[in-house]
């Protein structure tokens, strides 16, 4: 097993900076997730490990392995990165048969024949594909693929694999169950993993850790998934993984409101966040929202969607309309409040942040 790290990685497409001075340690056998918006730079990031693109500066190590230098010009071709990878539309050969698929790779490292026997065979039975040696990629389904995809990136490396948004095309039960089988497969043979993926609920699924980055491509969060849903870094971790709301805040006569068109006040709410006079914003996730009928806070439900492990409520509180999720046994323990039924608000966790600027113009 070997941890994967990259040092003050720079890499511009033409005149645009994707990575700058960006560093990441994957520790050894842990699931790391890399999060982050589409176009972000995490594909970039994974073609640098990989060795299809040359970053500009920094240097990355694969265990004690140095894969790329730019100081000391090391550029070690992907070939002999040994590093597996599994991408998102599976790239299995078509014409190749599952186990022709899985030798592949290790023919190309040129491994004796029992050697590459025995990893096939061993790596079928870890991805549950004993049976299927024969078929070719148009007789299994997509996950079946994507399976065989793993098998063959197993018997690359059992030191580190990437895998690019593995799941995306499966339909959400494949989904779940992939994602299950990744994290059974790394914990049988301690892979690292390096998981890179824009869905945010499947990252805190998986991952060990999770690090997340941002629209400009840096990086803004590295820690397990409590720290990262209980103590995010910035507005832009808070609002990217979960479901949040934003309510504006005001101060009047030393007290703060929600401003929601009517004004609420928000006894818990630290003054010293006004101190810089800024526009502020409480933010709040939309599990953190109760209904407690002594609040002052009065709203009214709009609608209510029963989606079998929870409830998603739409709520409106003077001009803003709010999203509550709450869990399904919460709800069978203390009732569903009903469409046009009016509620009491109480925020846990909130958050304070200055409100984002508004984009001028009709564009
Ligand atoms: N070959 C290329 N030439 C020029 N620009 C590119 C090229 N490949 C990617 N880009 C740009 O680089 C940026 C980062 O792309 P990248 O594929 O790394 O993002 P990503 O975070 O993996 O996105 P996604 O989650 O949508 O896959 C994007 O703005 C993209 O348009």
């Amino acid at each position: 097993m070997a941890d994967v790290r990259f040092e003050n990685i720079t890499f511009h497409y033409g005149d645009k900076c994707i990575l700058k001075n960006f560093s990441l340690t994957v520790e050894e056998s842990q699931i790391m997730c890399l999060v982050g918006p589409s176009g972000c730079g995490k594909t970039t990031l994974v073609r640098c490990l990989l060795g299809f693109i040359k970053p500009e500066t920094g240097a990355i190590y694969v265990g004690d392995r140095c894969v790329f230098s730019a100081k000391d010009r090391i550029d070690v071709p992907p070939e002999r990165r040994h590093i597996g990878v599994v991408f998102q539309d599976y790239a299995v050969w078509p014409h190749l048969t599952v186990l022709e698929n899985i030798l592949y790779p290790m023919k190309k490292m040129r491994m004796n024949r029992d050697e590459m026997a025995r990893r096939a065979k061993h790596a079928l039975e870890q991805v549950r594909m004993v049976g299927y040696e024969n078929h070719l990629p148009s007789q299994l389904s997509g996950g079946q693929q994507q399976r065989v995809a793993i098998a063959r990136a197993l018997v690359s490396s059992d030191e580190v694999i990437v895998m690019d948004e593995p799941i995306t095309n499966l339909d959400a039960k494949l989904r779940e169950e992939m994602l299950q089988e990744i994290r059974v497969i790394q914990h049988d043979i301690g892979t690292t993993i390096l998981y890179i993926t824009h869905d945010q609920e499947a990252a805190l699924q998986l991952c060990d850790r999770m690090a997340i980055m941002d629209y400009e491509g840096n990086l803004c969060q590295l820690g397990a998934d409590e720290d990262i849903i209980l103590r995010p870094a910035n507005r832009f971790v808070f609002e990217f993984i979960g479901v949040s709301n934003f309510l504006s805040l005001v101060q009047q006569n030393g007290r703060a409101y929600i401003d929601v068109g009517e004004k609420y006040p928000l006894d818990d709410c630290p003054m010293d966040i006004f101190a810089s006079g800024q526009k502020m914003e409480m933010g709040v996730r939309s599990n953190d929202i109760a209904f407690d009928n002594t609040s002052p806070i009065r709203a009214k439900v709009r609608s209510s969607v029963f989606l079998g492990s929870e409830y998603n409520y739409f709520i409106q509180l003077g001009n803003r309309d709010l999203r509550v999720q709450q869990n399904a046994l919460d709800v069978i323990q203390h009732g569903e409040v009903k469409e046009g039924q009016e509620v009491g608000l109480r925020f846990l966790q909130p958050r304070y942040y200055p409100a984002k600027e508004q984009k001028g113009g009709n564009a």
